[in-house]
């Protein structure tokens, strides 16, 4: 598939992100592609994934657009969704269909600037890229900056930006009325009513996580509220 048909396909669907950390049960590989693979049974029409043999794996076992990234922290600075330019290198080596880099307001580490890791990312692959912004400004920007895609992925996690415990349809609204490029709709969408109200609001796609894929996060959430209820006997 070339990149236009790949990006029709995402179109009007929903994404699911399949992430574990170092030292959670299902870090691991193996896992994530079963996790991704259930995904896709369910009707996902694409996978986000975290690092580049994840990104490898899943996008071998199935088959779907993947959306690569690659959390690495550094002292120097809070971003950490495809910081540097090792990292976006690597994500596009494993195979994503798109690179998707935080394409926030803030320092980068080693003082990296944005438009030099998307130059480069141009010349050496046929790879799209996603921003992942927190407010209107960067969507903007990125636009600018060529990105094919931006994601409201950041709204509520950079010092500036709206903090709520749903998704952000505002910023989505905001952003589909300023952009040409395709808009998605991600972060802390939790249940399927909110990811309709995401694409009515004129988001392309939307990206779900924790919803579907962290059985812990999911548990905890019954747990507090069975245990809230125990206590004041109202739920
Ligand atoms: C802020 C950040 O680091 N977001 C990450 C980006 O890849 C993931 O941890 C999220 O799970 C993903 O964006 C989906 O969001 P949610 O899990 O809320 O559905």
């Amino acid at each position: 598939m070339n990149n236009i048909d790949i990006l029709s396909s995402l179109k009007g669907g929903l994404i699911v992100s399949c992430q574990a950390y170092p030292g959670e049960i299902l870090f691991g590989s193996d896992i994530m592609s079963k996790m991704a693979l259930e995904a896709k049974n369910g009707g996902a029409v694409g996978i986000r994934a975290n690092s580049p043999s994840d990104i490898a794996e899943i996008k071998s076992k199935t088959g779907l657009p993947v959306i690569g990234i690659w959390k690495e922290r550094y002292a120097d600075s809070s971003i950490y969704i495809t910081p540097t330019l090792r990292e976006a290198e690597a994500v596009a080596e494993a195979g994503a269909d798109i690179v998707a880099i935080d394409a926030t307001d803030r320092p980068r580490p080693g003082q990296e600037r944005l438009e030099d890791i998307v130059a480069f990312l141009r010349s050496r692959y046929n790879v799209m890229l996603m921003a992942d912004v927190s407010n209107v400004q960067e969507g903007i920007q990125a636009e600018k900056m060529g990105f094919d895609i931006v994601s409201t992925t950041l709204s509520g996690y950079t010092p500036y930006s709206r903090s709520l415990e749903g998704p952000d349809t505002e910023l989505i609204s905001e952003l589909v009325k300023s952009l040409k490029i395709p808009v998605f709709a991600e972060g802390r969408i939790q249940t399927p009513d909110q990811a309709t109200f995401c694409l009515r609001q004129g988001a392309y796609s939307v990206v779900v996580g924790s919803a579907i894929t962290r059985p812990q996060t999911i548990t905890k959430k019954f747990v507090d509220l069975i245990l809230k209820s125990a206590v004041t006997g109202t739920a």
